[in-house]
């Protein structure tokens, strides 16, 4: 199977890493292609990869096409795209917002998998949401969820709705927690602590709090109890973060998210 993967930036490389080893691809080296010529000339470096700047010369005999561009760069490359399809071939995009019924129109195909992927898929992480047209067989959504297990793991959801709002929660995700971690690696530094303290400080505690929660079927609420003692230190700050709406502000967050997603869908 000839696997092509296009836009070799943040999610297109990742994604092409982890399946370059993919057994499913048996002799066929993985494919790449991008027009940045500075990434053309790094990737051709890398033995794991066929590397093209062509368009012509590899994407009428790839049989999976994953699509990895920024959802303004899609409509360009789409036009470019679509004389060199034919049905056969499985369209995978990995694009934020734009629909099924998009692709399928500006490329006239007919088999689409839409993903939402998400970047911890660079250490074998990641989560990603999936959904497929109708005529995408069960064959070839078992060999795409393959490909994209390769990554971390993934979800099967029914509607495209349900990709949308996995951009508010895993897609976006990963930067919510960032966020999270910065303002506390801030609020270490105003303490006084060194950067590398500070540092240690803070990814452990990540590190150790969602160990906790992966190996055990508590909710975080119950944690939260477990490690509050009454009167004590950890209420003092969960009753400020109550008192400023911390828990409803991060939620308008991810529906913030959800909702950009359902909007760049539209300006299609
Ligand atoms: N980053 C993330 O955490 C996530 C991203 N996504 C989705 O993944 C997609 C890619 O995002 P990301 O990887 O961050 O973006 P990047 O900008 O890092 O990567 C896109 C790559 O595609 C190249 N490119 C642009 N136009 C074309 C074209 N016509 N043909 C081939 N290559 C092209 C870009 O080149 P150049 O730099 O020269 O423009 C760049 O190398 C987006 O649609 C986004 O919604 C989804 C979930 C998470
Ligand atoms: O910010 C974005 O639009 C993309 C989609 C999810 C994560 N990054």
């Amino acid at each position: 199977m000839k696997v092509l993967v296009i836009g070799a930036g943040n999610m297109g490389f990742t994604y092409a890493e982890g399946m370059a080893s993919c057994p499913l691809l048996s002799k066929h080296k993985l494919r790449i292609y991008d027009t940045d010529p500075k990434k053309i000339e790094t990737l051709s470096q890398d033995d794991r990869f066929e590397v093209y700047h062509n368009l012509e010369d590899c994407l009428p005999k790839s049989d999976v096409v994953f699509v990895a561009v920024k959802p303004y760069h899609s409509e360009a490359l789409f036009e470019q795209m679509k004389p060199m399809l034919n049905k056969e071939q499985v369209i995978v995009s990995l694009m934020a917002g734009v629909t099924i019924d998009t692709i399928q129109q500006k490329l006239n195909a007919k088999k689409v998998i839409r993903t939402m992927p998400n970047l911890p898929a660079q250490v074998g992480k990641g989560v990603t949401s999936y959904t497929e047209s109708e005529d995408v067989s069960k064959v070839e959504l078992i060999l795409v969820r393959n490909l994209l297990d390769t990554t971390g793991t993934s979800i099967h959801v029914d509607t495209e709705t349900f990709i949308d709002a996995s951009t508010g929660i895993s897609g976006s995700g990963p930067a919510y927690v960032f966020y999270f971690m910065q303002s506390m690696l801030e609020a270490a530094l105003k303490m006084g602590f060194s950067d590398y303290d500070s540092k240690v400080l803070v990814s452990n505690t990540f590190e150790g709090a969602i160990e906790l929660f992966n190996q055990s079927n508590i909710s975080p609420e119950r944690w939260i109890n477990k490690v509050a003692s009454k009167g004590g230190t950890t209420q003092a700050a969960i009753d400020s973060m109550e008192d400023n709406n911390i828990k409803e502000l991060i939620q308008e967050a991810a529906y913030a998210a959800f909702d950009r997603a359902v909007e760049l869908g539209k300006d299609k």
